[in-house]
């Protein structure tokens, strides 16, 4: 019998967008108006067109667009085989990745070649997991081994955010600057999503500020578990105390400290489950981190840990170490959202509700974007991942980017617009 041709690649298509985002703090400075993004779609021989939704910096379009031309005529039904290509394509260059600008990277972790072709890799195995979902006629979900539950639980993810973006109006949310402003987000995002999962983002104001937002919370959601993250602005020690005073208030205390050795004092000291999106980000750092008991949860992301089926891994390894996962986000739009809820749906033993941060924003490239119903995500059935590409706002998107000059992710740039002696903050902040 010949060879079918159904699942082998005809063409790639590889466009970058900007999307609008509100102004949320972080450690770094502010989110700028307009982000980047990155939409592959691979449409096979037999039509199917499978999509995928990366990070936009110039770095991964860079090598993104290197290794797209090189996947015409593989196989959609094996992933596995493109990581060799990926590897092949970006060699061995060290220096594509790490002179690429200081964005938002002290915000996830170690960048280097290896993370750099992990995520490469990742946004194409989406696509090529969607479109053979498509020819097979079943979910993604099927294809990672099937869904252990319906809804995938979503966390509200508050920040301390300005009104508005300096010179433009007001946006629906409202500012937040401090605990009565956090809860009053909160309660929006309790409203109109339903969440039952509060997480804000911290590394923002002094730890006790922080602390107070975080007692202001409980006392207005006495029975929500709560987390805070920042980003490891802190020195172990200022870690261990804010550690001690928010025990038994927060279900984990993430990315307190930056670095394995004092997130594993600080976990040690304390007794506080403790969080990583920034100390684990490969699994080359899995060991040292698991035996030196530094996170007792890692929070996986496809984006960069290496697709969906990386992500099943990582889950393994966690679950065989006794490591909670749960799982990070960044700014993104329905794919991305769709990809996160059909891994988390075959995950076995999620047990923490997952971060996103779609509801900040307010445009898409799906046709149907997702809603938050009881502060989950219905898992879909539907072949691949049941979304389709809505080509007029992808256009309008990518016009966006090319008549910008945006390329970057840059939080610290963005915060010189109103405070122009900004600087990346040293590390530990406080
Ligand atoms: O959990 C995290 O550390 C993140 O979500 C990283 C993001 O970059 C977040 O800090 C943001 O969007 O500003
Ligand atoms: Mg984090």
């Amino acid at each position: 019998m010949p060879e079918s041709t159904a699942g082998r690649v005809r063409e790639v298509r590889v466009t970058p967008i900007l999307i609008s985002d509100p102004p949320l703090l972080n450690l770094q400075g502010v989110h700028q108006p307009a982000t980047p993004r990155t939409i592959v779609e691979i449409e096979t021989e037999s039509g199917a067109v499978g999509l995928g939704e990366t990070y936009g910096d110039t770095d991964y379009l860079t090598a993104i667009r290197r290794v797209a031309p090189h996947l015409a005529g593989a196989d959609v039904s094996r992933p596995t085989a493109l990581r060799a290509v990926v590897d092949e394509v970006l060699g061995a260059d060290e220096t594509a990745y790490a002179e690429a600008g200081t964005h938002a990277a002290g915000l996830r972790g170690k960048r280097d070649l290896a993370k750099l072709k992990a995520s490469v890799f990742a946004v194409f195995e989406v696509a090529c997991l969607d479109a053979w979902g498509r020819i097979l006629g079943v979910p993604v979900h099927a294809l990672l081994g099937g869904r252990v539950r319906d809804r995938v639980d979503y966390s509200a993810y508050l920040f301390y955010k300005w009104a508005a973006h300096p010179g433009a109006g007001p946006d629906e949310w409202g500012g937040a600057l401090d605990p009565q402003g956090v809860v009053e987000q909160a309660r929006l995002f309790a409203d109109r999503y339903g969440f039952g999962s509060i997480k804000l983002k911290g590394g923002v104001f002094d730890p006790d500020q922080e602390i107070a937002a975080v007692r202001a919370l409980r006392t207005a959601f006495p029975d929500t578990p709560l987390r805070l993250d920042p980003n490891g602005a802190w020195s172990a020690e200022t870690g261990e105390r804010v550690a001690r005073e928010l025990t038994g208030v927060l279900e984990y205390l993430e990315d307190p400290a930056a670095g394995v050795g004092a997130m594993a004092r600080i976990h040690q000291r304390t007794g506080m489950p403790l969080a990583t999106n920034m100390c684990v980000t490969g699994f080359d750092e899995v060991p040292e981190a698991f035996s030196r008991n530094a996170v007792q949860v890692v929070l996986s992301d496809h984006h960069f840990w290496g697709g969906l089926r990386a992500t099943l891994d990582l889950a393994a390894l966690c679950r065989t170490y006794g490591v909670g996962v749960s799982m990070h986000s960044n700014t993104h739009l329905g794919i991305s959202l769709a990809a996160m809820t059909h891994v988390a749906a075959a995950v076995p033993d999620l047990h923490h509700a997952c971060d996103t941060h779609r509801p900040w924003q307010q445009e898409d490239v799906v046709t149907r974007p997702h809603a938050f119903k009881g502060g989950a995500v219905e898992v879909s059935d539907a072949p691949g991942l049941g979304i389709e590409l809505d080509t007029d706002a992808l256009a309008d998107l990518h016009r966006r980017w090319s008549d910008s000059d945006v390329r970057d992710r840059d939080d610290v740039g963005a915060m010189r617009a109103v405070h122009p002696d900004w600087t990346a903050p040293r590390l530990p902040r406080w």
